[in-house]
């Protein structure tokens, strides 16, 4: 096959389609049909009971609080939510799901019908949601030795702690008209969705460890055709920089293969974060194939209308709205503000202002030094070791003048290694900034003896040669020297 076509240019040819599916894992004390602890991480197979591990004769019930955080998401994004639904069995075989069928919903999900409108460069799009259903997790199988591939490992491990885990499925219809805009109007959706399930607290949304899940699906149609092309399922992309880069790769592709005339087969795909390109996974079911049918063991879910309005008022700030908001009181550029919402630290933000820093203090810290370190650590941001409390903290020590920004920055290097708080860890580290006379003389006079011209120079009037010489005395403090006090110090005694 050919270089992969030139991207700009197959839009001139094809009019993409994406579909997004995206998985939100729930945070429920336990999960979806058993009281088994829905937690993260944990010994492997700790976390399970014959109802989610399937032992013949066992017998799930819902968890109410699932239905509610899913009708609360399903009202979130405009949503109909039904009057009466039941979950469906998907039947398949594979050893990560021990009953060999996932309890999903099908043709009757709780919720249906909505939309969301997402600002992509100046630019309003509408994504509408087909649906939110409710289903669990699977087990989470790792293969061992051999070439890594499914058939050419050794063996396999299973751990069902996460079997089970009650799951959000949101999927849009086909987006269209998106144009060269299409990779980063999926990742606007997948970042609204994330930012509007931590708001609603039914998630971490972590998609890092896989609580926030991304399924892209992708077709190029000729421009003009009446129908859809065939979609390829780019599985399980874990960052919005994935989602972005994995819709691009797709699209050229795909056009390569349309433009040498070949056709695109239907399959799920593998995203490969090292390179941002994608491969074949399995060539996909139809659904008839999974054989859907009601679930007989578990009754139909009837929500009432009053509490489904009860929960409607539950539901928190329109994300859109809260930006304005947030943009407004900060009084931030849409370039400032728009790296604040990118980084992913809007709330953090939110609450370092809360707790005492200025917009500007802590966006600073949270967009350059705390969004790098994040990226140097492969985390989310709101993952990393700080609070926004003590990221304020380090901002209170700046003011203050005890620590420089430059010492403030191994101040974070401290409380994100477990040195305690900001303040302690001046304390420990011997990091304040010193402006005591005394000890700053001694390296003032040691450095004028050591450059007499510099020296002859300022005392000639040229003052500002002094910052030569505060440079040289900071170094020698190791960037602890109140600079300020230096260069007072340095005109006094060139005076
Ligand atoms: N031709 C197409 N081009 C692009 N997107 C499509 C196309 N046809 C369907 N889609 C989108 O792909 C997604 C399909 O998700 P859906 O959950 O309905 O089915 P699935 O992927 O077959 O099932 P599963 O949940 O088992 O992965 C939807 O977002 C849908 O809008
Ligand atoms: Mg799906
Ligand atoms: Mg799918």
């Amino acid at each position: 096959m050919s270089e992969l076509a030139d991207y700009d240019d197959l839009l001139t040819r094809y009019e993409p389609a994406l579909g997004l599916e995206v998985h939100v894992e729930l945070n429920t004390a336990t999960k979806m049909f058993c009281g088994c602890a829905n937690e993260f991480g944990g010994e492997p197979n700790t976390h399970t009971c014959p109802v989610c591990l399937g032992l013949p004769g066992s017998l799930p019930v819902i968890n109410g609080k699932a239905v509610e955080s899913a009708i609360r998401i399903g009202l979130a994004l405009n949503c109909s939510i039904a009057s009466w639904c039941r979950m469906a069995r998907k039947n398949y075989f594979y050893p990560d799901m021990t009953k060999n069928f996932q309890t999903s919903q099908y043709d009757e999900p709780i919720a249906f019908d909505g939309y969301v409108d997402l600002d992509v460069d100046g630019e309003t799009y509408r994504v509408e949601v087909e649906r939110a259903h409710m289903e669990e997790d699977a087990g989470k199988a790792t293969h061992v030795g051999g070439s890594g591939r499914i058939t050419g490992a050794d063996y396999s491990l299973i751990d069902y702690n996460r079997a089970g885990v009650p799951l959000i499925e949101i999927v849009t219809k086909p987006i269209l008209g998106t144009g060269d805009k299409a990779p980063q109007v999926a990742r606007a959706y997948v970042a609204h969705l994330r930012e509007l399930v931590k708001a609603l607290g039914v998630s971490d949304a972590r998609m890092e460890q896989g609580s926030l899940r991304c399924d892209a699906n992708i077709s190029l149609a000729p421009i003009g055709a009446d129908r859809l092309g065939t979609r390829t399922e780019t599985k399980n992309v874990n960052s919005l920089r994935s989602v972005e880069t994995a819709i691009s790769y797709e699209m050229t592709r795909q056009a390569a293969i349309l433009d040498d005339g070949g056709r695109i087969k239907q399959e799920t795909r593998h995203f490969h974060e090292a390179d941002g390109t994608t491969s074949p996974g399995r060539s996909k079911e139809e659904a008839e194939d999974y054989r859907y049918f009601a679930e007989p063991d578990l009754m139909p879910i009837a929500p009432s209308a009053e509490w489904v309005e009860e929960l409607r008022a539950t539901l928190p700030e329109p994300p859109a709205e809260r930006r304005r908001r947030l943009q407004a009181a900060w009084g931030f550029s849409d370039i400032d503000f728009g790296a604040i919402v990118n980084s992913g630290a809007l709330t953090l933000v939110e609450e370092t202002v809360a707790a005492g820093a200025t917009p500007a203090a802590a966006r600073k810290w949270w967009v350059t030094e705390l969004a790098r370190r994040a990226n140097e650590a492969g985390v989310e941001i709101d993952a990393l070791d700080i609070t926004p409390a003590q990221v304020a903290g380090v901002q209170a020590l700046v003011d203050e003048g005890r620590v420089n920004d430059k010492l403030a920055r191994q101040v974070i290097d401290g409380v994100l290694a477990g040195e305690g708080e900001p303040a302690e860890v001046v304390e420990k580290r011997g990091l304040a900034v010193v402006s005591d006379t005394g000890a700053l003389s001694a390296a003032v006079d040691d450095v004028i003896a050591k450059n007499p011209d510099v020296a002859a120079k300022i005392r000639d009037g040229k003052v500002a040669a002094a910052g030569a010489l505060i440079g040289q005395v900071m170094k020698a403090m190791r960037g602890q020297a109140d600079a300020a006090r230096v260069r007072e110090l340095i005109l006094e005694k060139l005076a």
